[in-house]
This record gives C-alpha cells, sequence and structure tokens, in this order.
C-alpha cells in the first residue's frame, strides 16, 4: 500500500428512474437528512483534496437536478444519461476526457444512489489501489448463509460462501483502459452492471477491497428507511 493518496477524477452515474424504489420521483432524489441523497453523495468526494474533477450523468429534462444548490458548483460537470447504468457510466467517462483527464489517471465511478460513503473507505480504496496495475472496487463478503435456489422455490445447494462478495461502489480504474473495456463489452452485447464486470469481461482481475457494509445502494424502500433512521442518529461530530 502506498502512502500518498493518488489524485482522481469521478463519475456519478444518476440518471435512472428507481423503479424498485417505487417513489413519486427517482431515487437520488428523495430526501435524507433535510437534504437530497444525491447531495450526500456529492459531498464526500467534493470536499476531498485529491478531487480533479467531477461528472454526474444526468436524463434529459432531469427537473430535478437545477434546483440543488452542487448544480452550480463548478467542480461538477453534466454528461447525458444513457439507456442503462453502464451507458451512463460511458457518457461521463467520455466528457471526462473532454474536461482534460488523460487515459492514464483513475476515474472513480460512484452510484448517485448510495449516499453513506464514508471518507475513510474512501482514502482506503484510495490506498490500496493506488500503485494497483488494474484497480478494483469496493465490496463486503457475503454475511449469511447462501443457498441456491430452484425454480420451484427447493433448495438444490448451500454454496460456499467464503469466496463471495458483494460488489459496492466507487469502482476505481485508469480512465482509458476502463472505457475501453465498457465501449468493447457493450459492443459486444454483455451485460455489464458494473463497472468491474467489464474488466472481467476484458480478461482483467480486479481487486476487492473490503468495505463498510453500510455503504449501502438505496434500491428498496427499507433501503431508505434504515438509512432514515440512521441519519437521525449522526450528530455533527460523528457524520
Ligand atoms: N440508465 C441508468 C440507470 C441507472 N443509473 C444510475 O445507476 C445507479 C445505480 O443503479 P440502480 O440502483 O439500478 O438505479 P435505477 O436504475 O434508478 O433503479 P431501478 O433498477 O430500480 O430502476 C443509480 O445511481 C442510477 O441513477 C444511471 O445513471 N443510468
Ligand atoms: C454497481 C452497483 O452498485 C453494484 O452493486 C450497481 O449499481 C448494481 O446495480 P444492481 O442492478 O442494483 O445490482
Amino acid at each position: 500500500m502506498s502512502c500518498a493518496l493518488p489524485d482522481f477524477w469521478v463519475v456519478i452515474p444518476a440518471a435512472g428512474v428507481g423503479s424498485r424504489m417505487r417513489a413519486d420521483r427517482p431515487k437520488q432524489y428523495l430526501p435524507l437528512g433535510g437534504r437530497c441523497i444525491i447531495e450526500h453523495t456529492l459531498d464526500c468526494f467534493l470536499d476531498h483534496p485529491g478531487l480533479r474533477g467531477l461528472v454526474v450523468s444526468l436524463a434529459d429534462a432531469d427537473p430535478y437536478w437545477p434546483d440543488l444548490a452542487c448544480a452550480r458548483d463548478e467542480r461538477v460537470q453534466r454528461a447525458a444519461g444513457g439507456r442503462e447504468r453502464c451507458d451512463s457510466v460511458l457518457n461521463g467517462l467520455r466528457r471526462l476526457g473532454e474536461l482534460g483527464a488523460q487515459d492514464q489517471d483513475w476515474v472513480l465511478v460512484h452510484d448517485a444512489a448510495r449516499p453513506n460513503l464514508t471518507r475513510e473507505d474512501l482514502n482506503t480504496l484510495l490506498a490500496e489501489l493506488g500503485d494497483d496495475a488494474v484497480g478494483g472496487l469496493l465490496g463486503v463478503p457475503a454475511r449469511d448463509t447462501l443457498k441456491r435456489v430452484g425454480p420451484d422455490g427447493r433448495v438444490l445447494e448451500t454454496v460456499d460462501r467464503s469466496v463471495i462478495w458483494q460488489a459496492y461502489t466507487p469502482q476505481m480504474f485508469r480512465l482509458g483502459l476502463l472505457r475501453d473495456a465498457l465501449e468493447r463489452a457493450l459492443h459486444s452485447g454483455v451485460n455489464v452492471t458494473d463497472e468491474a464486470s467489464a474488466l472481467e469481461w476484458a480478461g482483467l482481475a480486479p481487486r476487492m477491497v473490503e468495505g463498510r457494509a453500510d455503504n449501502l445502494k438505496v434500491t428498496r424502500p427499507e433501503d431508505l428507511l434504515w438509512l432514515q433512521q440512521r441519519w437521525q442518529a449522526k450528530t455533527p461530530d460523528n457524520r
């Protein structure tokens, strides 16, 4: 692990509709602790001394974004959202190139709907991967006993959980490597649900870095309820 943390760029895919959340607006704009989820997400990066620039990929005519203070922050630039998360990420990576990012630069991709990333986890990722040839991602080891279940709802077997991890974000790769891998994977019709899967498809092995389990993505209503309770318990000192 190197001591000096590398500088980095950030892409925040924020063009999803949040269908599993079933709310009246995309989940990144739902309230959490008096602000929107996406504002908390951006905070963790905007305060960081290593940040070189940040791009948010947004849906066309997004009516919520212009009302946020961060929309007027000159460090925050926009890119077009795409049909799938990976299309939004790719647009964000191309926008970084227009802003002067080089292929060798590190890029962190982080879900707009993952507002509970700590500075400690972010710095752990940067420190662990700063000298890595491929890059990698934050994740957490599977906690519960895992079962493979058949279409009839009956358990087929218990899976070895010691080799199973949940993929989180940020995911950290060199701009050129990630952009090229994503472009080629999408061109081949591969289903790419995170950045690491594009690199895996290209034959590379991203490194898994253990992070906090509470860096969760708001996916379903109960995720937001859990985070809201946690936010209520926060004081200015333990945020
Ligand atoms: N076309 C898309 C789809 C998703 N995202 C973003 O990718 C992140 C993680 O995706 P997910 O949880 O799947 O978000 P949604 O697609 O909004 O949710 P759902 O699948 O429930 O509709 C979110 O911050 C979301 O805004 C995006 O930028 N562009
Ligand atoms: C990248 C990601 O956060 C990995 O957990 C992600 O957004 C995956 O999307 P999913 O469809 O909710 O798994």
